[in-house]
Order: structure tokens, then C-alpha cells, then sequence
């Protein structure tokens, strides 16, 4: 573990990324226990301590083959460029002093204008509600709902996709799509009208959204399972969100190297939680279908780099993959850039068994009845 103290103490804080290597199913001697409770000291970075200290306390075992990884030093965006992931983490330093010159950095389109604006939101969140409060609140939450078997339930009552209708109110692509925009009528329309499930926005300076909407949501009534629809980058943000009442959360593989996902679906497991792991690209694809206990996969048509909807990407990427997909009991979701029964009949032929749909439910006066315009029929309850 000396390289790994090494490393960890060289880097500027928060430029270590503990996740990727904190998952795993082997028991790990005493020694490197100790050794990382050691290296959990070292780290400056708050977000690195909070893992490994979790990671440590409950009982948390270390593959091998991970924590040499963990161990060779290398930053999370060596590690996430290696697997094709384009996405940089700016890695803020916390104190200016500790500037490493990466404040100068320019992001290189939207989603990592969003990811660095992320990582400022998560570290000062987490400085109000440390994450073991957040632990803890989240044991207080009621249990999760069920979402895989809530979209399979309302896909063979209805003989077409299951719906996941999404509480939006404005995208960086499209702007504001409600102006008078209230999350718990918009919920409780979509439920009424035969929603199996409901994604809540929950980032709030480039769509708008709230983790109150998802809480009022959640408290209203509405019996639909949840997705917290989030950019997540930090285990804190799965707790937070499931103490805030989701059932279900997104995992976007355009920012989050496999050791995350592993390690984040492990966590979801834990809480009883559901992950929706989003790709966009075939490399992506592979990199979650190597990864063991996935259940749900949504094919995004809309490129979050570029904001190119491109309904014909589920079409192909499910030509490609859709017979592993199916042998491995996946269920897929179609994103983005649904607006008519021809597409959704286009993305079902493709395969997919849900979609997701925002704006072009909730553009419309009444987003509730907009559903049967978007199927062409009614939906069952
Ligand atoms: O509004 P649309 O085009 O129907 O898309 C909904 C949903 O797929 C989209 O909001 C989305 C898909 N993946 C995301 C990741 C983050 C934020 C938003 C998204």
C-alpha cells in the first residue's frame, strides 16, 4: 500500500477517486485493512475518506485485482480515459493553495460542464450533510419501491413499451420546456393516465430541477416507483437521493468508469434500490455488459456531448447487442426523443421493453393525456 499512500498524499485533494476500487467480493487480510484504514487518514479529500471509511465500516472486502489498480496511483481520469470514457473529472482543488492548475481547464462540451459544476454541488453538499448522515437518513426512508417489476407488470398488461414519464422542466438543449411548472399535478397526470414509472430531475442549474420535487413527489401520493434523474458521480449522492424517497437512480457510463458502476450498483443493491445504467455508444455497452448484476440498461438517442437525438441508436446498438442483452434477462430503456406512436412502435420493434420520455409529455397543456397521444391508445393501469 505504499505506492497508494504515496500517490494518495501528491495529489491535490479530491483528485483521488477511492470508488473505483472499492468494490469486491473477497475477504482481504487484516493487514491490508489496516493498511487502507492508514491510507483513509492520509487522503486529504473528504470524498475519498467517506468511502474508504464506509467502505471500512461496513465490512467492505477488497478484490485484489482492484485494489492494484486502486494501488497503481493512477487518476480516475487515466483510468476512465483507458476505457474510452471522454469525460474528465476537474478534480476541484479545496483549498487554492492546492491548485493544480486544472482551474484553468476549459470543459470540452456540456456533460462535462456538468460533471465539473457537479463535483462543486456534491463537495459542498457533503459539507453540510456529512455522508454518514446521509446513511443514516436514508434508513429512515420507506422501503423502495419495485421499478424493474413495475415496468415489466405495465409492459405485458399493455403489449408495448413501459413508460417512464419524466418530470422536466428545462433541459441545456431545449430550455425551458413548462413555464408554469408544478412536479406533483405533472406526477399525479401521469400516474393517473398510466405511467408505470416517474423520472424526477433532480440537478438544478442546467435542468431546473430539485431534490424537493423529488421528496414533494414522493410524499403526495403518487405510488409510482422513482427515478432520481441525476448526474451521479459520488456514492453520497445514491444515499442522499434514496433518503429523499428514490426508488430507482441513474448511472450514466459516459462519465463513470466500470469500478464505479460496480461498486454504486452494490450500494443500490444494498439499499434495495434499482440503477438505470445509460449508454450512448457501443463501447459503452460492452464496458456494462461485462459488469455482473445489471438489470436495467437505457439506450440514450439524445449524445449528452452534443445534443444529436438520434432515434436509429437504440435501433442499432440492440441489432449488435440484443441477443446477449436477452440472455442475460436485461430489460432496455429507450431515451429521448420520443414523440410520436411511430417512434415508440420503432423503438419496440427494436426491442426495448420501457422508454423514457420528457419533453414531449411535458410540453403539452395536459402532459397526462398527452401519453395516449404518444401510444396511440390509452394505457392500462
Ligand atoms: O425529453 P426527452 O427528449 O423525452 O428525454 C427524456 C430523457 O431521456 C432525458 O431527459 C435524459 C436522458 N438521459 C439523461 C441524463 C441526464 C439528464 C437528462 C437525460
Amino acid at each position: 500500500m505504499e505506492s497508494l499512500l504515496a500517490a494518495s498524499s501528491s495529489l491535490p485533494a479530491a483528485a483521488f477517486s477511492p470508488p473505483s476500487s472499492l468494490s469486491s467480493t473477497s475477504s482481504s487480510p487484516h493487514a491490508l485493512r489496516s493498511a487502507v484504514a492508514g491510507a483513509a487518514r492520509a487522503v486529504r479529500c473528504s470524498a475519498a475518506k467517506d468511502s474508504i471509511l464506509y467502505a471500512l465500516e461496513h465490512d467492505e472486502m477488497f478484490n485484489s485485482a482492484e485494489v492494484i489498480q486502486w494501488e497503481s496511483g493512477k487518476s480516475i481520469n487515466s483510468i476512465a480515459a483507458a476505457q474510452g470514457i471522454r469525460i474528465r473529472r476537474r478534480c476541484r482543488p479545496r483549498y487554492p493553495s492546492e491548485g493544480s492548475g486544472a482551474d484553468k481547464a476549459v470543459p470540452r462540451n456540456m456533460l462535462e460542464q456538468i460533471i465539473w459544476d457537479k463535483e462543486v454541488e456534491v463537495s459542498q453538499r457533503k459539507a453540510k450533510k456529512p455522508l454518514q448522515k446521509v446513511i443514516e437518513s436514508s434508513q429512515h426512508a420507506p422501503p423502495a419501491r419495485d421499478f424493474v417489476g413495475a415496468l415489466t407488470a405495465a409492459y405485458s398488461r399493455n403489449v408495448a413499451p413501459a413508460l417512464i414519464a419524466e418530470v422536466k422542466k428545462a433541459s441545456p438543449s431545449r430550455g425551458v420546456l413548462r413555464e408554469d411548472f408544478n412536479p406533483v399535478e405533472i406526477a399525479q397526470s401521469y400516474e393517473k393516465n398510466g405511467a408505470a414509472c416517474l423520472s424526477i430531475l433532480t440537478d438544478e442549474k442546467h435542468f431546473q430541477g430539485s431534490f424537493e420535487n423529488l421528496e414533494t413527489v414522493r410524499n403526495s401520493g403518487v405510488k409510482c416507483p422513482l427515478l432520481c434523474k441525476e448526474f451521479v458521480i459520488d456514492i453520497w449522492q445514491i444515499y442522499y437521493a434514496r433518503s429523499k424517497g428514490a426508488d430507482a437512480i441513474l448511472l450514466i457510463a459516459a462519465v463513470l468508469p466500470d469500478l464505479d458502476i460496480k461498486y454504486m450498483l452494490r450500494i443500490c443493491k444494498n439499499l434495495g434500490m434499482t440503477a438505470l445504467i445509460e449508454v450512448h455508444d457501443e463501447r459503452e455497452l460492452d464496458r456494462v455488459l461485462k459488469i455482473d448484476g445489471v438489470q436495467l440498461i437505457g439506450i440514450n438517442n439524445r449524445s449528452l456531448e452534443t445534443f444529436k437525438v438520434d432515434t436509429s441508436n437504440t435501433k442499432t446498438l440492440l441489432e449488435k447487442r440484443g441477443d446477449l442483452i436477452r440472455d442475460k434477462g436485461i430489460l432496455v430503456v429507450g431515451e429521448s426523443g420520443l414523440f410520436t406512436p411511430d417512434d415508440v412502435a420503432y423503438v419496440q420493434n427494436a426491442g426495448v421493453s420501457a422508454i423514457l420520455v420528457g419533453e414531449s409529455l411535458v410540453k403539452q397543456e395536459n402532459p397526462g393525456q398527452a401519453i395516449a397521444g404518444l401510444y396511440g391508445k390509452d394505457l392500462l393501469h
